[in-house]
């Protein structure tokens, strides 16, 4: 735990859990500017209309037209499939590079792939924290925390913790996840959370993880692939975490 200017910055698992678990009667939701507006304030806010109406808030990065644009392969996959209409089709070619093992890999997690993918997570965490605001005077452990204090809860320090992780906490070693999180942060729930906890956990949680995963199996399938020489080792925060010079690769064809 420590001070960053007027902000309470949280480190130890167990509290970064019970502040998170926070339905947000006692410790809100709060985030940069720049955040709200691609987030607005998230899934769970009801906003008071003019008229003295509720209204559930929408965050503007989930509107429809954006959704349109993330789904759009499967759609030019379906749009294809329209001649086909009152026909039998033909799946196996378009899901011919689709083996079996990368399909159940896919779908069934608990693969070297989750593991790899946890382990970038863990690493680089796009989102290095999130904050959250006391609305009234609470107790966190041993603590009385007064109203209006913000809270940081650091993903990135609880990622990189020792203590938790081990003395080769630097190292990328997809391996620590070999029998899941909980056995991976010795059952500390608090302890590896880059899509966050609780009532306000990330809704693309799973989007995210299956788009990532798919991407890797199809590239996989084609290419081998190593880092290039020329590559920096750079990692950036500008609102999400990200490699400053980009990651050159060099791709070979399978
Ligand atoms: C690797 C990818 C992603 C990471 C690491 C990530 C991380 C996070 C984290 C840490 C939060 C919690 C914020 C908090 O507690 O204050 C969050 C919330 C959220 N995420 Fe994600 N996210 C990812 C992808 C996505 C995607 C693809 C979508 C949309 C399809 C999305 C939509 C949201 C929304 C709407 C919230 C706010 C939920 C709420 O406050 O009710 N995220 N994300």
């Amino acid at each position: 735990m420590a001070w960053f200017s007027a902000q309470l910055v949280i480190t130890e698992p167990e509290l970064c859990k019970e502040i998170l678990n926070n339905k947000g009667e006692l410790i809100r939701k709060e985030s940069p500017k720049l955040v709200k507006k691609l987030s607005g304030d998230g899934l769970v806010a009801t906003t008071k209309l003019k008229n003295g109406q509720n209204c559930e808030s929408w965050p503007p990065m989930l509107s429809m037209e954006r959704f349109k644009k993330m789904v759009a392969s499967a759609e030019t996959m379906l749009e294809r499939w329209t001649v086909y209409e009152g026909k039998e089709i033909e799946v196996y070619e378009e899901f011919r590079l689709f083996t079996s093992e990368v399909i159940s890999r896919t779908a069934f997690g608990s693969s070297y792939m989750s593991m790899i993918i946890n382990e970038a997570l863990r690493l680089y965490p796009p989102v290095v924290a999130v904050i959250r605001k006391v609305e009234r005077e609470v107790r966190l452990g041993k603590l009385m925390v007064p109203s209006n204090l913000e809270l940081v809860v650091s993903i990135v320090a609880l990622h990189h913790d020792p203590q938790i992780w081990g003395q080769d906490v630097q190292l990328f070693k997809p391996e620590r996840f070999s029998e899941g999180v909980a056995k991976a942060t010795n059952n500390h729930v608090g302890a590896f959370i880059p899509f966050g906890l609780g009532p306000r956990t990330c809704v693309g949680l799973n989007f995210g993880t299956t788009e990532a995963k798919i991407a890797l199996s199809m590239i996989l399938q084609r290419y081998a692939f190593t880092l290039s020489p020329g590559y920096v080792h750079l990692p950036l925060r500008y609102l999400t975490v990200r490699p400053q010079h980009g990651v050159q690769v060099m791709l070979q064809s399978l």
